[in-house]
């Protein structure tokens, strides 16, 4: 490894209501990740963070950065070289807005460039995949844009770009408190109804067609879901509220960002200013500190520099 090397990872909201572990986004909120050579030192790595939060992330062998950039190297049978790694947050952790997918596939991404690429995009992905044990996020912060993720029989992946329609703009609302994603999903139960699953099935399609062509009256329906939501929102609190302030300001509907607790609304852009006020003002009167932005969908992905 001779120059250092920088890789940028969006932020991702997975599920969109009823594609639980299929549908996500990506953000344009990002993490950053720096890899360079460590010299003169026994040790195998020196991680450092800065930014939101960064007290939070660990900085010994434990680091989800690290341990993909492990499992890099096992995997391609090479033993890894003394690595410092300088994490620049900007993506809040355990919040639902895929920052342990941000550290995946910028561990992955930033060991396949400083080894010389020796494994395919389509390989790194099938890793991130593996790693993070869900699709949904690890894809689009790959790649970027909204990303529907099926495996074949052969569990080989099938990855379909959803267009994301100009005017139709994701409004994140992000409390001051977290929820990991494995205590989200411990409240899921293992089995559903045929009905349920209709549900789902015939929301996610119409979801899809909405994304795509920014149709309203689609939007207002295809964000309901059977399958996570019902058994989440009560680990959320204030989220009837919050949904019901911004479908007030105009927005279609509000979802689960991932496992949460950000909230996901998505809206037209002259509903824009008032939806983000109006999620603020909704999560405070719980006396719960609340970052609400209206960001944009990322179209590039990871990217090295
Ligand atoms: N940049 C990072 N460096 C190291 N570890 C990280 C980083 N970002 C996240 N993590 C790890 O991932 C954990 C959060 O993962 P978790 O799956 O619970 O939430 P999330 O990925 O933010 O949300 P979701 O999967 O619902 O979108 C953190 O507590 C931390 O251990
Ligand atoms: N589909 C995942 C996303 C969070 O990692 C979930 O909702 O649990």
């Amino acid at each position: 490894m001779s120059h250092p090397i920088t890789v940028t990872v969006p932020a991702t909201t997975a599920n969109i209501g009823p594609g639980f572990d299929c549908i996500g986004a990506a953000l344009s909120l990002y993490n950053t990740l720096e890899f360079s050579p460590l010299t003169d030192t026994e040790k195998p790595h020196q991680i450092t963070a800065e930014g939101l939060e960064s007290d939070r992330v660990a900085t010994d062998d434990r680091n989800l950065v690290y341990q993909a950039f492990l499992k890099f190297y096992h995997h391609i049978n090479q033993t890894p070289p003394p690595v410092k790694i300088h994490i620049k947050l900007g993506v809040p952790l355990a919040r639902g807005l895929g920052s342990s997918a941000t550290a995946i596939v910028g561990g992955l991404v930033g060991a396949n460039t400083l080894a010389g690429n020796p494994l395919t995009p389509t390989e790194i992905m099938e890793m991130a995949i593996a790693i993070e044990g869900h699709p949904d996020n690890v894809v689009p912060a790959l790649l970027g844009g909204c990303q529907l993720s099926v495996a074949d029989h052969n569990h080989r992946w099938q990855i379909c770009e959803i267009p994301w329609h100009q005017d139709i703009v994701p409004v994140v609302a992000i409390p001051d408190f977290e929820l990991s994603t494995a205590e989200a999903r411990s409240v899921l139960p293992s089995h559903y109804t045929r009905a349920d699953a209709i549900f789902n099935t015939a929301h996610l399609g119409l979801l899809v067609r909405g994304l795509e062509t920014g149709q309203g009256d689609w939007l207002r329906v295809a964000m309901a879901d059977k399958i996570h939501q019902p058994y989440r929102q009560s680990l959320i609190q204030g989220y009837d509220t919050v949904r019901q302030a911004a479908l007030d300001a105009g927005a279609y509907e509000l979802a689960i960002s991932g496992a949460g607790p950000t909230l996901l609304a998505l809206t037209d852009p002259p509903h824009t200013h008032l939806c983000v006020s109006a999620m603020r003002e909704a999560w405070r009167g719980y006396n719960i500190g609340v970052d609400v932005r209206s960001l944009a969908i990322d179209t590039q992905g990871a990217k090295v520099t």
